[in-house]
């Protein structure tokens, strides 16, 4: 018997019943939940093991409702929304406060169960889920777009971007949305591999097949059986081991180090990179053959610099998180925080802003982040390049977006938008937005 406990919490008792049994069918232990003082009486005895499955609508409230208490609370066991289609709106929204994911109910028996295995198997190798924040830029827009339009195919998929942009999450995403979720998803840092540990790594040894292999090794291709495996920094391998790999992703098999036979597999593979490949082809540093395999579909993830609009969302979700992690109890970023966050260069992207966010949470235990707190130093101010000011159409869109990031304050908004406070005052005025943002 499964030691992992579901807290099912639906006010539909004949719905609640057939989830449990669903569970059942798999060896977990269920406990029913109509109500969400009921769910979280239950909660209040509940293990970290834990997992809640929660229904939207509730009778004396909602399943947000239950997550944001469960996080205030300092409970952080896995949570999924269940939701009706009509209701995929506010299901998103509960990916804000740290749900893992929100599966419509017609789907449920296929992907409950791959997902709740998934977190065991990653507690079991001792990985520890970090939330991630659904980020809502108009750029991150296009690119769960392009993730829509490619997970449910096998097409492998390049991923370009800076480092610390969040490659790694949507490679996740990706497989989580396609039809290999409940899979595998194993991750290989390309730029640990040598030439000479590479063979073993990816394709597994057999014991005794050479000194040292004193029992048989899985490599990654056997380990990501059925669900992908991600190339984290491709541009890092061998010439050695890209010919390798190109041979073995072009047969479909690969033969094991010290084995007499091939094995087949059946792996997507999805590739990250913060390097330009085409130069890397020209200077014979990557094989173009190996390139046009790896990118049948691309996705480029912009630097946090020029995705404004993401900056203090994700700044106001490290702050909770660290306020969990560290047991603080900061409320907010004060103006000239807020000014310094937005201007910053961030050459480290979303990494950068957590490891800023998560310093300054604890330097100031609680009240308000001050900018010395962030300690940004030692890169130059953004160029407001991505709120320039290009035609009419554009421009009061972008003045609307720079007063919205700069929470109605004036100044701050001219600096983003890179234009005079009076010439900002103007535009204001042509735009009839005078009154709009009357706070600052
Ligand atoms: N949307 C997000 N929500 C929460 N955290 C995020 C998000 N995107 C990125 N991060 C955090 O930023 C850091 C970098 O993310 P990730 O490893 O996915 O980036 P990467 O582009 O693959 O980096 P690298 O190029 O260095 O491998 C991680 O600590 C991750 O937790």
């Amino acid at each position: 018997m499964d030691s992992t406990r579901i807290i099912v919490v639906e006010d539909n008792i004949v719905y609640c019943e057939y989830v449990c049994n669903l569970l059942a069918r798999d060896g977990y232990r269920t406990v029913q939940a109509y109500r969400l003082s009921t769910a979280k009486q239950h909660l209040k005895q509940a293990t970290d093991d834990d997992i809640v499955v929660s229904d939207l609508r509730l009778p004396d409230g909602n399943g947000i409702e239950l997550l944001r208490w469960m996080r205030k609370e300092g409970m952080m066991q896995p949570f999924f929304i269940m939701t009706d289609y009509a209701e995929v709106p506010t299901a998103v929204e509960s990916m804000k406060f740290g749900s893992i994911d929100y599966i419509p109910k017609q789907l449920l028996e296929n992907k409950l169960v791959p997902q709740i295995r998934t977190i065991e198997k990653e507690r079991q190798a001792g990985f520890i889920r970090m939330p991630v924040f659904p980020r809502e830029s108009s750029a991150f827009q296009k690119i769960m777009h392009r993730i829509k339009i490619v997970a449910g195919t096998d097409m492998s998929v390049m991923i370009f971007g800076e480092n610390g942009t969040g490659k790694e999450h949507i490679a996740h995403h990706l497989h989580n949305k396609s039809k290999r979720a409940g899979k595998p998803f194993v991750a290989v840092d390309c730029g640990s591999l040598t030439k000479e540990l590479a063979p073993s790594a990816f394709f597994g040894h057999i014991k005794g097949s050479f000194t040292g292999a004193d029992c048989a090794r899985k490599g990654y291709f056997h380990e990501a059986e059925g669900g992908t495996l991600f190339l984290d920094e491709v541009g890092n391998l061998a010439m050695e081991t890209q010919q390798m790999l190109l041979r073995a992703i072009q047969e479909r098999r690969y033969r094991p180090v010290g084995d007499k036979s091939d094995r087949s597999f059946n792996v997507r593979i999805i590739a990250a990179t913060n390097e330009d490949l085409e130069t890397a082809v020209g200077e014979k540093r990557f094989r173009q053959d190996l390139l046009y395999r790896l990118h049948d579909f691309e996705i480029t993830v912009p630097p946090l610099r020029d995705c404004q609009e993401d900056i203090m969302p994700l700044a106001e979700f490290f702050r909770e998180v660290a306020n969990k992690e560290l047991e603080c109890n900061v409320s907010g970023f004060s103006i000239e925080a807020r000014k310094a966050l937005l201007t910053h260069a961030w050459p480290g992207n979303v990494r950068e802003l957590r490891q800023k966010i998560m310093g300054a949470v604890l330097q100031a235990q609680e009240g308000m982040v001050a900018k010395e707190h962030l300690e940004l130093t030692g890169t130059k101010p953004t160029s407001p390049v991505s709120f320039a000011l290009h035609n009419d159409m554009e421009e009061k869109e972008r003045i609307l977006r720079a007063l919205k990031q700069a929470n109605g304050n004036r100044s701050i908004a001219a600096e983003l938008l890179g234009i005079g406070r009076t010439t900002l005052y103007s535009k204001l005025e042509e735009y009839g937005l005078k009154y709009k943002f009357k706070q600052s």
